[in-house]
């Protein structure tokens, strides 16, 4: 008998459950950690089916999990358009093919990209209970975006705590087995930044720059910011550093050369890397395949700043 119910939850549990007999009483112990709520509750459902074989008079069920420990790590910058969004996707993808379960919230409130950016514009989340459900992606990385919750056009109306109440629904979803989840900052260094970071409580933050100086003066204001609310800066990407021509392949640097990694050093955080400012980069991340997720000459960039990031995590 013992064995047959044993056999019985394996084949439906796999090594989840471990069954204990007393007597015609099936004591179970499922271990439901990473699971949704709706597949915990399944694989319960199923569990008890499975053990209730003839002769058995009672099947208990005790369900535990472990807590997953999250790793936030949030991508900013001191201004809008220097490639912040599109750092934050190829990060994930990157971060993912690592070996890492990691979630996209696109906290943008005033440009939402992320859906377009991984491919699932147009979708919307479902909820339970008022937990939203993240919205799997072709890239493996789930995604919660401002703009799967209001219509385009009407994001950029919301304001401080109607604002930071939304984004908070997007980073206490229904994020299940998710280790690392990657969160794609408004750019700039207003309250509805300050209060996500101080909230939320990020690992660290990857700041995003170009090389103009301009740029490097508004990342340096990001850098106070996280500063002043305690959590590690993990580094500086320089993105649009040297436009790479798609007809010789030469390197030029419009911006200047080197900017990024000079303030690094002068600001004493690392430098990450630089990503190039390329046609193919643009193409790639309008049609929702950012370049992380192929073997282009782009991924090799992208992957070997997530290395830096993943060793960062896997230190602390
Ligand atoms: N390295 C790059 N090479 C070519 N184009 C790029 C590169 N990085 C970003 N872009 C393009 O620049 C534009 C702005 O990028 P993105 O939306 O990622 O910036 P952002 O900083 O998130 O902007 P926002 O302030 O709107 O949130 C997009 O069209 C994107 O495809």
């Amino acid at each position: 008998m013992n064995d047959k119910v044993k056999d019985a939850v394996a084949a439906v549990a796999g090594n989840r459950a471990t069954v204990r007999m007393e007597g015609a009483r099936a004591g179970i112990v499922l271990d439901a950690t990473g699971l949704t709520p709706t597949a915990r509750d399944a694989l319960e459902a199923a569990v008890r089916d499975a053990a209730a074989l003839p002769g058995v008079d009672e099947v208990r069920v005790v369900v535990t999990a472990e807590r997953v420990a999250r790793q936030l790590v949030a991508v900013a910058s001191g201004k809008g358009g220097v490639g912040k969004s599109t750092l934050a996707a190829n990060l994930a993808i990157a971060l993912a093919k690592a070996g890492r379960r990691v979630g996209l919230v696109d906290a943008d409130i005033y440009g939402p990209s992320q859906p377009r950016l991984m491919q699932v514009e147009g979708t919307r989340p479902t909820a339970n209970d008022k937990v939203l459900d993240p919205v799997p992606t072709p890239y493996g990385v789930p995604l919660l975006s401002m703009g799967q919750l209001v219509d385009p056009g009407r994001a950029l109306a919301w304001r401080g705590p109607m604002a930071a109440g939304a984004l908070g629904q997007l980073v206490e979803a229904d994020w299940g087995a998710t280790d690392t989840l990657v969160l794609d900052l408004p750019p700039g260094t207003g309250d509805v930044q300050l209060t996500m970071v101080q909230k939320y409580k990020a690992a660290g933050a990857v700041i995003v720059s170009t090389p103009q100086d301009l740029a490097l003066i508004d990342a340096t204001r990001a850098i106070d910011l996280f500063d002043k609310a305690g959590v590690p800066i993990i580094g500086l990407v320089e993105n649009m550093a040297g436009y790479v021509c798609p007809h010789c392949g030469e390197s030029s640097d419009p911006f200047g050369n080197g900017g990024a990694e000079a303030a690094a050093a002068r600001l004493n955080i690392p430098f990450l890397g630089r990503i190039p400012l390329t046609i193919a980069i643009r193409t790639a991340s309008d049609a929702g395949e950012p370049p992380a997720a192929g073997n282009g000459a782009d991924a090799a960039a992208f992957h070997a700043i997530a290395a830096r990031v993943d060793a960062w995590l896997k230190e602390r």
